[in-house]
């Protein structure tokens, strides 16, 4: 007999955080001379990336963050891009900037987020800021880790002595997010695009977290019965009808049959990633501010 699995509403959980920044934005606007700001920069046009824009610019106004997003052509120039940063770097009324990766291949994005403040660096991407989750000291950490860890706590999953298995090791998603549940007091395991057997790596995990941007790369013979299945992959299909719908890394359909928690795609983790950006936004103006 198998049960089907607890489904993490990351849905609701953001829409019950977001709710609760909207209280705290109106009551800082009392003391403050302006609203929070949130600028995105956008370099010619990724799938994932316009789901991203989307749903950031429509919660940007639930909360009340004003959000200054630029959306630039494919040919732009590095210069125009760096020069763009600055300007925003300098502009009293941005406490966020995020740019939106991958950049098109003629762009280096390494020096992009370099030189974006690190105080106004609400993804969490910036070395200083890197270099203090890695160290364990405060600061802006990366959306997409700290809203899955925020997805745990949420449903009452302490990580302390699981096995956690992290497929994937971007800078973005991947390696954040094993240094937060090492923090957190995981044992974790780290597998990628080299890692022979996949599968045998997998079905130790109590915690799986997938970060790899293959659909459906994770099937229900892969996951331990009863883990916590977390699924951050957001990919663009087309089924077999010819319709274009969003599905993760994980074989949803399969793996609720055998996980003891999973995140569904939409719905999931993707809702707390954007929900993640404007809690850093407004923790940067309430710190740029001085409103605490
Ligand atoms: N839900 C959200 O909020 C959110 C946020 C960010 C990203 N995403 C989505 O998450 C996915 C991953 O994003 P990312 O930025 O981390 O991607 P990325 O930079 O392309 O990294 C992908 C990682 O997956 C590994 N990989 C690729 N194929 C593999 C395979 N067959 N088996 C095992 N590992 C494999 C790669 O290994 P190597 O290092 O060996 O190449 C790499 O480490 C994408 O679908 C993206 O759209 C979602
Ligand atoms: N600098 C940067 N930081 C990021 O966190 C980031 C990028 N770039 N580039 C794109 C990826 C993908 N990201 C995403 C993608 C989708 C949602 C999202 O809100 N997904 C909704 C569905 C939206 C829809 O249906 O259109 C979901 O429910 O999963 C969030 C973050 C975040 N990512
Ligand atoms: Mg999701």
């Amino acid at each position: 007999m198998s049960k089907t699995a607890v489904i993490i509403d990351g849905k609701a959980v953001a829409e019950k955080i977001q709710g609760q920044l909207r209280s705290q934005v109106e009551e800082l606007a009392q003391k403050a001379s302006r609203p929070p700001g949130l600028a995105v920069l956008m370099v010619g046009d990724n799938p994932a990336s316009a789901a991203y824009v989307r749903n950031k610019e429509r919660s940007c106004g639930k909360v009340g963050i004003a959000s200054y997003g630029r959306h630039f052509p494919e040919q732009t120039s590095q210069e125009e891009l760096m020069q763009a940063i600055a300007d925003l770097n300098e502009d009293d009324r941005v406490d966020g900037i995020l740019v939106q990766l991958p950049l098109p291949k003629h762009l280096d994005a390494v020096a992009a987020i370099n030189h974006i403040h690190p105080d106004k660096d609400v993804d969490g991407l910036h070395p200083v800021n890197l270099g203090r989750l890695m160290r364990g000291e405060p600061g802006l950490c990366s959306c997409t880790p700290a809203g899955v860890m925020a997805l745990l706590r949420e449903y009452g999953i302490d990580p302390r002595g699981k096995q956690a298995t992290i497929v994937g090791r971007s800078i973005l998603v991947g390696k954040p997010i094993a240094l937060m549940l090492l923090a957190a007091d995981a044992t974790v395991t780290m597998a990628h695009s080299r890692s022979p057997d996949l599968g045998a790596i997998t079905r130790n995990a109590d915690i799986l977290v997938v970060a790899v941007g293959r659909p459906e790369l994770i099937t229900a013979d892969m996951v331990k019965p009863g883990a916590i299945v977390i699924d951050v992959g957001i990919n663009r299909v087309t089924d077999y009808e010819g319709k274009s719908r969003l599905t993760g890394d994980v074989n949803y359909d399969s793996a609720k049959d055998v996980a003891g928690f999973i995140t569904p795609v939409p719905g999931g983790v993707g809702p707390m990633t954007v929900t993640l950006l404007l809690q850093n936004t407004v923790e940067s103006y309430i710190r740029r501010l001085g409103l605490e």
